[in-house]
C-alpha cells in the first residue's frame, strides 16, 4: 500500500463563513484550506481564527487534509493565527505570501515554539515576483515543508498581467515553481479559477495544469471539485497503458529496451508507470 496522499481537489473557504464549513465535511475534495487571510473580513478574524481551529481539532473531515492558512508574516493576525494554528495541530498550516528561505526557517521555528506536532507541515505560497526568484531556495529550506502552493490572484496582480485562457503572463512563474518543487521533492498545487460558473474555462485549466506536472489544484467553489479529481487522477487509458508498459517490460525481462504499442519503453517510462499506478491505487483506495 503506497503511502501517496492525493492532493487533486483542495478547496478554500472563508473560515468566517459556519454554512460552508458545515457543508465541507460532505465534499468529496482531497484537501480543505480554511482560510483566515483574504476571505476573511478585518473585524471577523478573531472569530474566524477560533473556527478554523475548532475544524481543524474536530476530526470532523474525515479522510480529507485539513489545513488552515493564516494572515502573512507582518500582519496584525499573524503571530496569534500561527500559535491558533499550530496547537489546532491540522495537516498544513498555509502561509501566503512566503518570499524568502530565512522567512521558511522562521515559519518552522515559530511553529514549532508554539507546539505544532510533527505531522502539522508548512505549506508556502508563492505569489510575489520576489518568491518566483527565490523559489527553488524557499522549497528546500526545511524538511517541514511539504507543498508549495501557487497564488495566482497576487501573482496576476504583482505582475500588472491580467488573467487570460492559457495563462502565458503566468507561465514563467508556474513553471520554475513546478521546476522547484520537484527538485526538492515536495507537492505543487496550481492556482484558483475565479470564474466560477466558466466550467469549460475550468476544465481547460486543470488540464493544463496537469500537463504541466501539478500534483492539484486549489478551488475556490464545491462545483469545481469533481473536474479537479477527474482532471488530477490518472485516465482509464493512462493506468491501462501504465499496465501494459510493465507487463512489455516483465516479458522482455533482461532486455534494456522494449515496445508497448509500437512506442519505445525504457526504464524511466517504467518508473513513470509504476507511478502511476501508485497514484491510481491510493484514489481508488479513498473509495470516492
Ligand atoms: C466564490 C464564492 C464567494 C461564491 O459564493 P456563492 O455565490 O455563495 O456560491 P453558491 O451560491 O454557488 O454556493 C452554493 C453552496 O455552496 C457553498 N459554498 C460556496 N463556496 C464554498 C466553499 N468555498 N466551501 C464550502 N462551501 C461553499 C455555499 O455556502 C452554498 O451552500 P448552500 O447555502 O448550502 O447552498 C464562494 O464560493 C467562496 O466564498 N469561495 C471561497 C473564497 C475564498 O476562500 N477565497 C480565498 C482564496 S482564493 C485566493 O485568492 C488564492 C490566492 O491567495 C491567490 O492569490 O490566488
Ligand atoms: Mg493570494
Amino acid at each position: 500500500m503506497s503511502d501517496f496522499t492525493p492532493l487533486r481537489s483542495v478547496l478554500y473557504m472563508p473560515s468566517s463563513n459556519e454554512r460552508a464549513l458545515e457543508k465541507a465535511k460532505a465534499i468529496a475534495c482531497d484537501g480543505l484550506i480554511l482560510d483566515l487571510e483574504d476571505a476573511v473580513a478585518p473585524d471577523a478574524k478573531p472569530a474566524a481564527r477560533e473556527a478554523a481551529a475548532a475544524a481543524a481539532a474536530s476530526g470532523e473531515y474525515g479522510r480529507r487534509t485539513v489545513t488552515i492558512r493564516v494572515n502573512g508574516i507582518g500582519t496584525q493576525w499573524h503571530d496569534d493565527d500561527i500559535v491558533a494554528a499550530a496547537q489546532a495541530g491540522p495537516a498544513g498550516v498555509v502561509v501566503p505570501k512566503v518570499n524568502s528561505a530565512d522567512e521558511v526557517r522562521a515559519l518552522v521555528a515559530a511553529l514549532e515554539k508554539a507546539g505544532a506536532p510533527d505531522h502539522t507541515r508548512l505549506w508556502a505560497m508563492v505569489e510575489t515576483p520576489e518568491a518566483v526568484f527565490n523559489v527553488r531556495e524557499i522549497a528546500a529550506a526545511s524538511d517541514r515543508l511539504a507543498v508549495l502552493v501557487m497564488g495566482t490572484n497576487d501573482l496576476v496582480k504583482e505582475l500588472y498581467a491580467e488573467h487570460v485562457p492559457g495563462r502565458a503572463p503566468l507561465l514563467t512563474s508556474l513553471s520554475l515553481s513546478l521546476l522547484a518543487a520537484r527538485a526538492a521533492g515536495v507537492a505543487i498545487l496550481d492556482g484558483v479559477y475565479n470564474d466560477v460558473k466558466n466550467i469549460d474555462g475550468f476544465l481547460a485549466e486543470c488540464q493544463q495544469g496537469r500537463e504541466m506536472g501539478f500534483d492539484g489544484k486549489t478551488l475556490i467553489h464545491p462545483g469545481q471539485v469533481e473536474g479537479a479529481n477527474t482532471a488530477f487522477a490518472p485516465s482509464e487509458s493512462a493506468v491501462e497503458d501504465a499496465r501494459g508498459i510493465l507487463a512489455a517490460w516483465e516479458e522482455g525481462k533482461g532486455s534494456g529496451v522494449v515496445t508497448y504499442n509500437g512506442k519505445m519503453v525504457e526504464n524511466l517510462h517504467v518508473e513513470s508507470a509504476e507511478r502511476t499506478l501508485s497514484i491510481h491505487e491510493a484514489i481508488t483506495a479513498l473509495g470516492v
